[in-house]
């Protein structure tokens, strides 16, 4: 299968996305091994489900693994794994030129890329994605971070990888619940400006959430395609059109802000609520015709899906919210752009939204749901 390729001059890398390729994963990382032991972070669950075929492939191409296990969730993307992880890749003696492997869904990938991004000022890495949502988002595009305790993702940097090896038959020991969460952020890029694609995933997510092979295939390379085309436009999202790819997630962090970053609410499923809230707040100020944000919700809960504030038992104010906001990085003099919609597919990034109104909109919504 053709790969994707992400244009960023001297930045630029592939993006492989083939059915086991995960067995064949060894082959491919000849070319980018140094022949020092080659670190393999990875999560306990990847560990127990596909860290051995993933070892097996390095053993056959004659590459030396080493791997680090560490504990699974959101909470792993903090400052006290951040700095085990660090001392574990110096004790290793990992150097510039080596490649750091993530194996792993987004939190692994989020983690490892951050810390490959700041170990000897920048070593490289490669990102084997083994969730939906990390398949068909955050393995690509080199947005790397920690939480904080002030919020999502505040702590990063931007860091390409090296390569991404995609093999979609992970997903078939991805328990539902994961897999359902990452489809929140295929869904988006119909959203965004693709509406044949939502056409698309209305007519075939069930199927591809039921393990359609085909379906999942299409998917991640759709959705990689859309990713890499608005990352080499806008790397470092600094001319707004990047930005678009955070349609769903300023009321999403917020959510999951106000979730702990817990399980109680995984971030597609916060994404999936925050962009049906998006349209919802979209039409309540008269920028988009009634009927796309029921139309959304309706998708997200044929599929089983998450789609208002209080499917995750969040009863919180607007306000409350409003405040988990304010860290939002996209924050420019004190204001806070939204992503929002003129109708399906049709995102845009307004910069002249009130907090107010957003407030009074979410108390609205959350009393009524
Ligand atoms: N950098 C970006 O551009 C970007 C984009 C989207 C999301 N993110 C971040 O990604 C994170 C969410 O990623 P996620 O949804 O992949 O969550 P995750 O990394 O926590 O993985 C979900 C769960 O599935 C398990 N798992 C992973 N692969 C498996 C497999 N093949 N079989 C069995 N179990 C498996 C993990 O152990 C974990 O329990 C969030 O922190 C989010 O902020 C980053
Ligand atoms: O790649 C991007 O750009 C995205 O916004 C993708 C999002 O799905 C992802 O969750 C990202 O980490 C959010 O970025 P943030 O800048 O809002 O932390
Ligand atoms: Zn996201």
């Amino acid at each position: 299968m053709p790969s994707v390729e992400l244009s960023l001059a001297e930045r630029s890398y592939v993006i492989d996305i083939e059915p086991g390729l995960l067995a064949r994963a060894g082959e491919r990382l000849l070319p980018y091994w140094q022949g020092r032991p080659l670190a393999v972070v990875t999560d306990e669950n990847v560990a127990a489900a596909q860290l051995p075929a993933f070892l097996k492939s390095l053993e056959t191409a004659g590459i030396t693994g080493e791997a680090i296990v560490l504990p699974a969730g959101e909470g792993t993307k903090s400052w006290t794994h951040l700095s085990q992880l660090v001392d574990r890749l110096l004790a290793l003696g990992v150097e510039r030129k080596d490649h750091v492997i993530a194996l792993g869904g987004g939190v692994i990938g989020d983690l490892v890329g951050f810390a490959a991004s700041i170990m000897k000022r920048g070593c490289n890495f490669i990102q084997v994605p083994t969730t939906l949502l990390s398949q068909v988002d955050s393995s690509v595009g080199g947005k790397t971070a920690i939480n904080t305790a002030a919020g999502k993702n505040l702590v990063g940097a931007f860091h390409q990888p090296s390569l991404v090896l995609i093999d979609p038959r992970a997903l078939a020991t991805l328990p539902p619940r994961e897999l359902r969460a990452g489809y929140a952020e295929v869904v988006k890029y119909g959203l965004i400006d693709d509406a044949p694609f939502f056409e698309w995933c209305e007519a075939n997510g069930p199927a591809l959430l039921a393990g359609d092979e085909a379906a999942q295939v299409h998917a991640i390379r759709h959705s990689v395609e859309a990713k890499a085309r608005i990352v080499a436009a806008d790397e470092r999202e600094t001319s707004g059109v990047r930005a678009l790819l955070n349609l769903g997630h300023t009321f999403g962090h917020a959510l999951e802000a106000e979730t702990g970053f817990s399980d109680r609410l995984l971030h597609g499923e916060a994404v999936a609520i925050g962009m049906v809230l998006a349209y919802r707040f979209s039409e309540a100020e008269r920028l988009c015709a009634a009927g796309a944000a029921d139309r959304i919700a309706t998708h997200l809960r044929q599929c089983g899906m998450k789609a208002h504030p209080k499917d995750a038992g969040v009863t919180a104010s607007g306000r409350r919210l409003v405040e988990h906001m304010m860290h939002d990085k996209k924050m420019e003099g004190g204001k806070l752009p939204f992503l929002l919609a003129r109708g399906i597919g049709k995102t845009f990034l307004a910069r002249d939204v009130a907090l107010d109104s957003v407030a009074a909109f979410l108390d609205r919504t959350i009393t009524q749901g």
